[in-house]
């Protein structure tokens, strides 16, 4: 008899940010907050910085509009709340759906909270994958202040599908060890949080990165903050002869960024599954559970969870 608790998963990550894939192509899997703490720890789990249920788009009610896609990306972040969008994440995603022979090589359309993004995996099954970004956002959102280790900075907003706010450095150490989160003022530019990146710029094609991610925190590295930082940079230092392909250095890998003529972004990099096998989703009964990972069931974390919230408000609006 086997155990229902058990779920399959694959393990991997993009530029040594990591996550657990969780493949639900029925959609039958109810993920609650405390699931999710719980496969992201890295003594009493799998260890992760994030989760990434593998829903099919017909199976997913979050993904009713987004049909041109088969696959839809449930990213969850390690501290349990909803995530929009990924870029390693959604490398790594598309890299296990073309070895699991559930697509073939070649682009691939997969929806997210943020819309739908195409990737391209390559059939030899390692190469680099490339996802078009979409365009950044920078709506003027002014007076945005970045403080970490005693130091106050402006920092510029970027959206990627997700909120960042960047911050330019000569030297990343300045931006202490950040155990703890940066404070982004004022706080209502962030209603829901936002990925902190500090970018010290190397030349006219190269950035190198730290990360605080919303509801991760440091991170070896974020595909998404390395397209933020690239659309800062144009702004923060514009030049008449502008670049158009970046290499952006994060402490877990290198990430290249391309901007087409339109403004979009093509963000390449790695996507290694690292481990697969099955895991135990039954919480555990009793104390070991961080606080306030009570769990909850998915309709109730729809209703806590301000992201979706945000987001339904958006779709009845
Ligand atoms: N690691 C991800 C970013 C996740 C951002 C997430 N932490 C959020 O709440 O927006 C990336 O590679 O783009």
């Amino acid at each position: 008899m086997t155990d229902p608790s058990l779920h399959p998963f694959v393990k991997g990550h993009g530029a040594e940010n990591d996550f657990v894939i969780l493949p639900d192509p029925d959609g039958r899997l109810t993920l609650t907050p405390a699931d999710v703490v719980r496969l992201g720890d890295r003594r009493t789990g799998l260890g992760a910085d994030g989760v990434l249920r593998a829903v099919r788009c017909a199976a997913e009610p979050e993904a009713a509009a987004m049909r041109e896609a088969e696959w839809f990306m449930d990213y969850r972040n390690a501290d349990g709340s909803l995530g929009a969008m990924c870029g390693n994440g959604l490398r790594l995603l598309a890299r296990y759906l073309v070895d699991a022979g559930l697509h073939r090589p070649g682009a691939l359309l997969i929806a997210t909270r943020a819309g739908t993004r195409r990737v391209h995996v390559p059939d030899d099954h390692t190469g680099p994958v490339t996802i078009d970004m979409g365009r950044p956002r920078l709506s003027g959102a002014g007076g945005i202040q970045v403080t970490a280790a005693g130091r106050t900075w402006p920092a510029i907003h970027v959206d990627m599908g997700n909120p960042h706010a960047v911050v330019f450095l000569e030297d990343l150490r300045l931006a202490g060890d950040l155990r703890t989160a940066p404070i982004v003022t004022p706080a209502a530019a962030y209603p829901h949080g936002a990925t902190v990146n500090f970018v010290a710029t190397r030349g006219p094609h190269h950035l190198q990165l730290r990360v605080h991610e919303r509801g991760v925190g440091e991170t070896r590295a974020c595909g998404t903050g390395a397209c933020a930082a690239v659309a800062a940079a144009r702004v923060h230092q514009p030049s008449p002869a502008m670049a158009v392909d970046y290499t952006a250095d994060l402490p877990g890998g290198r990430l290249h960024i391309v901007v087409r003529p339109n403004g979009a972004m093509d963000l390449t990099g790695p996507a290694v599954i690292t481990a697969q096998g099955t895991v135990s989703l039954a919480l555990p009964s009793g104390p070991g559970l961080p606080a306030g990972a009570r769990g909850q069931r998915r309709s109730e974390a729809s209703e806590s969870d301000p992201l979706r919230r945000s987001r339904a408000a958006h779709t009845q609006g």
